[in-house]
């Protein structure tokens, strides 16, 4: 890796912080607001995926941000590609016709929704979130992507908690991390 993406690496690793036992007793937490509050930071965040994408997924037309933490760093990216961003949300909150899937939670459960008019069949899409855990909300995006038949190019998320596995929930779908714990 080129000694410029090193730095890159380095200043996003050092602006993440562990809060033990948030939100329930037995997680520790990976918190992302410290590289919201630096703008180097964020730029290292975004140049990263951009470099990322440019090399691996040329061809891509849509970013899809997965709620609430994917909507932090999708619209950058997107921006930065010159492509639209669309929004995997919690239940509830988007108007119009939705397609929804259930899914669990390292701590705990939810339902995801997407417009049914956001993304076209065949549509080349790059998923987007702040942190892959067991990979339960990132397979239940692909799921509602499969609903729409999109094309997923793959997986981006700047934290993987490697631990829990949740490449492998996601196979043949190929996730890329920035930092792995
Ligand atoms: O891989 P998983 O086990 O599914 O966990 C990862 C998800 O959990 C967190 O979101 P959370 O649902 O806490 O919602 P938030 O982004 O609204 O805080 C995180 O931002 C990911 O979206
Ligand atoms: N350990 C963790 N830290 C931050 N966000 C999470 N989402 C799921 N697990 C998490």
């Amino acid at each position: 890796m080129a000694a410029n993406s090193e730095n890159k690496l380095q200043l996003v690793h050092s602006h993440i912080r562990a809060f033990p036992d948030f939100p329930k007793e037995g997680i520790l937490f990976r918190d992302i607001c410290p590289i919201l509050k630096d703008p180097a930071a964020l730029t290292a965040v975004t140049d990263l995926f951009e470099e990322h994408v440019r090399q691996n997924h040329k061809q891509v037309e849509l970013i899809v941000g997965l709620d609430a933490r994917g909507f932090l760093f999708g619209p950058l990216l997107a921006q930065r590609l010159g492509v639209g961003f669309v929004l995997i949300r919690k239940k509830g909150k988007l108007p119009g016709a939705t397609a929804s899937v259930a899914y669990d939670l390292e701590y705990g459960k939810a339902e995801a929704e997407v417009q049914e008019d956001s993304v076209a069949p065949r549509q080349k899409v790059l998923l987007i979130d702040d942190l892959l855990a067991t990979g339960g909300t990132m397979y239940a995006a692909i799921q509602l992507m499969k609903k729409q038949q999109a094309d997923i190019l793959g997986c981006m998320v700047v934290i993987e908690l490697k631990e829990l596995n949740g490449v492998d929930k996601l196979k043949p779908h190929s996730v890329f991390s920035l930092v792995q714990y």
